[in-house]
């Protein structure tokens, strides 16, 4: 059963009178994908630094890896890697020797160091231009070491503050390859967007953070779910005759394009019925579907449409 890479539970964060985290509570499992979406100064990166341990929260209480974050930070911080979303580099060192500093933090034995930085160069596409002080790099090549230097010590759980932003396309898709891998060995990743679609394609679960406060958490498909039983389930019926008045229980509204169509919003799925009811009205259902909101949608609604 999987266990819990992070725990939040009622964090608070205030900047003098503005409070940025709101009660904010969740958790991500072992092994899973989290995406945490929200718009610009929504808290995310709040969040993320007391997740991190680096800003000290007004109160609530962060487990990362099963370490009180108040009590052991520096356990969990051995075992995980951040990518925040900017930080600076040592402009006069080569990326090399960044990687080198940044390794030096954690006990890696000297050969395996090496072997890792030379894996992770090449990774990110920075072998060639390991010599190089990271000075004259590009904003992309900035992000790529800082990328590999969230991965030198080859941690358990990734937290990644709007990874792809600032990267090229190309920066972008291996940002992603690099969720997927980890994904894939069995690693937890935490990574916190404004861009839906990378949301929707990477996460197992999301959590949406609007004004300091969560307003779903959950699989995608749980969060669609929820979405809909507030905001009606739409249904587009087709039949092979004019259809008449549709007298069913839970229909909230009636949208008519033709004669022989409609487009039903329910309180609950009522396909079986609304089919059933046409039959006996004896016309045939040529296509009956129903509409799956996007997250867009559903990110739109949350942030424009909440209290
Ligand atoms: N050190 C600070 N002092 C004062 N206010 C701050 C500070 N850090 C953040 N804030 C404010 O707190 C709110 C939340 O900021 P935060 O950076 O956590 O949001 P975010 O969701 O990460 O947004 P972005 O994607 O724009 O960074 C914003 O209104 C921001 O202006």
């Amino acid at each position: 059963m999987p266990t819990t890479a992070i725990m939040v539970d009622s964090l608070i964060k205030s900047y003098g009178n503005f409070r940025a985290v709101d009660g904010v509570s969740f958790e991500v499992k072992e092994g899973e994908v989290f995406g945490f979406l929200g718009p610009n100064g929504a808290g995310k990166t709040t969040t993320i630094l007391s997740i991190l341990g680096i800003v000290v929260p007004d109160s609530g209480r962060i487990e990362v890896l099963g370490y009180d974050m108040a009590v052991e930070p520096l356990k969990a911080k051995e075992k995980l890697g951040y990518l925040p979303e900017s930080a600076t580099i040592y402009g006069e060192l080569t990326a090399w020797k960044n990687l080198e500093f940044f390794a030096s933090f954690y006990k890696i034995p000297h050969l395996e160091m090496e072997r890792r930085i030379t894996e992770l160069l090449k990774r990110v596409g920075l072998w060639e231009a390991r010599h190089r002080k990271a000075k004259t790099f590009s904003k992309g090549m900035r992000q790529r070491l800082l990328l590999a230097q969230a991965l030198v010590n080859d941690p358990e759980l990734l937290i990644f503050d709007e990874p792809t932003s600032g990267l090229d396309p190309e920066g972008a898709i291996l940002v992603k390859e690099i969720i997927r891998e980890y994904r894939r060995e069995g690693k937890t990743v935490f990574f916190s967007s404004h861009v839906l679609s990378e949301v929707e394609e990477l996460s197992d679960r999301v959590g949406i953070i609007v004004r300091g406060k969560l307003r779903a958490v959950g699989k995608l498909d749980e969060v669609k779910r929820k979405f809909m039983e507030m905001e009606g389930y739409v249904i587009k019926v087709e039949t092979d005759g004019p259809i008449p008045e549709l007298k069913l229980p839970g229909v909230v509204s009636i949208e008519r394009p033709s004669e022989n169509s409609a487009v039903v919003v329910a309180r609950s799925d009522i396909r079986a019925e609304l089919s059933r009811y046409l039959c006996s009205k004896g016309l045939a259902v040529v296509s009956l579907t129903m509409e799956e909101p996007s997250l867009e949608d559903v990110f739109l609604k949350t942030v424009y449409g909440g209290e």
